[in-house]
């Protein structure tokens, strides 16, 4: 009994210590930071700060600052103080480090009129409701077994995109398809099938395919740059440009669509106890658990309608283009660069055959292809300054002071190009993620910072998963079901390459090939 009573007491002044300890560590932190300097940045403009000097490719001016001001740059955008990490060892000391220090958004227009008043996943504060949101997608819809249960849907929907393909073949010989187009269709398709069970791009000018992809367009050119009015309030309160006006209108199209899918889904699905259905979707699930008695002691009965409009709107923005644009940069990356192009059909070949498309089962073991997906995302992040995040003390970070609410920007961008990580850092070259390659060891999972299509820590892509798994499928079946020529004119070395900064980044001029069929016809039959 006496030994007992000493190990308590002997747990509970050491226990003691340790919180008194680091109190007084986090005081003396913030009492050093504020002695520290800013870090180094451009002088901006009275009022509006350095926000004109950003242009309309913000990831490219601010790659060109890195060379100035070196890995950790401070910019002032109206009233906000932003800094921008430009290494992955000053990106590491944000997103490990201090990651819970960085794991709120910055206030932003889109979080407030689109995103439901900061109640999607993406702009949630981190705390229970953001972990509730985690959780259900982990568990639900991202879990090894919720993907390997959908893996036919994402299966079957790349098949009909191989087959409209090789139909195109007859009718548009010399032009092509517009690539990322189709793919972004496809990825839709995939996505809202295991959401809801419906195909939102339907027929390109079906009922709801017109409207989804309008309504998805609008909302990334309103994110396609940093709103001045999200820095300048009173610019916002005078809605000048109209652009909370937008932002409105497409949030009531969503919330207007995402009611009626739901009221559908509510009268069709039978809805059993435990939060099982006989519509066996993520919104069946969803809808179930809002009922209560699923034993999930967050979500059951505080789940509301708004919470999961909020939730399928970020999975929908947040899971198609992302895809489809790093699909469409593969292909262009791989039809500059046929010998590459080649080598991975070659061992596709050796795996699949001919006679039928490419399954996820076959992509365990084909790290030609593992490593042109790892090359694209390194040269071509879809999101190549992640999405903003925000100081919640002021800290200390690489010598300098970062303060209370100052906005981060993890500069994706310049870090994959910086060439004390990577040899020749502007040269598309997958064999440096090949075993012996230079950067062998190297994943796209946010445990190698130099290398971070989707963020690191706490707030790494929720849909991270299915993001690498689709966009595999993907490259993989067009590489393997098919040749690709240019239209008549265009050669590989006159391809424009430009970029233009949005929610994604996307290619200026979209790629349009020529699909040229190369598997026994019968692999296409769906
Ligand atoms: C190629 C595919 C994808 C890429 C490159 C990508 C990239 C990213 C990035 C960079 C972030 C921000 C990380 C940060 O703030 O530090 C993010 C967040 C997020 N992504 Fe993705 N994403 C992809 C696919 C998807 C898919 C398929 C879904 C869902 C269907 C999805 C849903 C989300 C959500 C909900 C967040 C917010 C997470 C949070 O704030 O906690 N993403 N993604």
């Amino acid at each position: 009994m006496a030994s007992l009573l000493l190990f308590i007491t002997t747990i509970l002044i050491s226990s003691l210590f340790i919180i008194i300890f680091s109190i007084a560590n986090q005081k003396n932190n913030k009492s050093k930071a504020h002695h520290l300097s800013l870090p180094p940045g451009p002088r901006g403009w009275p009022i509006i700060g350095n926000l004109l000097q950003l242009g309309t490719k913000p990831h490219e001016t601010l790659h060109a600052l890195s060379k100035t001001y070196g890995p950790l740059l401070r910019l002032r955008f109206g009233s906000v103080t932003v800094v921008v990490a430009n290494t992955a060892d000053v990106a590491s000391q944000f997103l490990r480090t201090l990651d819970a220090n960085f794991s709120n958004r910055p206030p932003n227009s889109i979080a407030e009129h689109f995103a439901y008043n900061y109640q999607s996943p993406a702009f949630v504060p981190y705390g229970p409701r953001w972990r509730m949101f985690r959780r259900l997608c982990t568990t639900h819809l991202f879990s090894t077994k919720a993907l390997d249960d959908l893996r036919h849907v994402r299966e079957e929907e790349v098949a009909l995109l191989a087959c409209k393909f090789v139909q195109t073949k007859d009718t548009n010989t010399s032009v092509g398809v517009e690539v990322g187009k189709e793919v972004d269709a496809c990825a839709a398709n995939a996505l809202t099938r295991a959401l809801f069970k419906r195909r939102v791009f339907e027929e390109e000018n079906g009922p709801d395919g017109g409207e989804f992809k309008k309504a998805l367009e609008e909302v990334l050119k309103l994110s396609a740059a940093f709103n001045v009015e999200d820095f300048i309030p009173f610019l916002k309160a005078l809605n000048v440009r109209g652009f909370v006006t937008r932002l409105k209108k497409v949030h009531h199209w969503y919330d207007d669509t995402l009611t009626k899918i739901m009221e559908e889904h509510k009268t069709k699905t039978k809805i059993v106890s435990g939060g099982e259905s006989e519509g066996k979707d993520f919104l069946s699930m969803l809808l179930g658990l809002k009922k209560g008695g699923n034993g999930d002691e967050v979500a059951d009965n505080k789940l509301t309608d708004t919470d999961i409009k909020a939730l399928l709107t970020d999975l929908f923005t947040g899971g198609t283009d992302t895809t489809s644009s790093t699909v469409e940069w593969a292909l262009v990356e791989l039809i500059r660069h046929p010998d590459i192009l080649t080598a991975a059909q070659k061992e596709l070949d050796s795996i699949v055959g001919r006679s039928r498309l490419v399954s996820e089962l076959d992509l365990n073991n084909i790290p030609v292809l593992q490593a042109i997906i790892k090359e694209t995302f390194r040269l071509h992040p879809p999101a190549p300054l992640l999405i903003p995040h925000t100081a919640s003390e002021a800290c200390e970070v690489a010598g300098y002071h970062v303060p209370q609410a100052a906005t981060l920007l993890v500069n994706v961008w310049t870090i994959c190009r910086d060439p004390n990580v990577w040899s020749s850092p502007l040269e598309f070259d997958p064999s440096r993620f090949l075993p012996g390659g230079k950067n062998a060891e190297v994943d796209l999972k946010g445990s190698h910072l130099e290398l971070i299509p989707f963020g690191a820590g706490r707030r790494i892509c929720l849909g991270m998963r299915l993001g690498l798994r689709m966009t595999t499928l993907l490259v993989a079946s067009l590489v393997h079901g098919f040749d690709w020529a240019l239209p008549d004119g265009l050669t590989p070395e006159t391809l424009n390459m430009d970029v233009e900064f949005g929610l994604t980044l996307e290619r200026s001029v979209p790629l349009v090939a020529r699909p040229i069929p190369r598997l026994a016809h019968e692999a296409y039959e769906v």
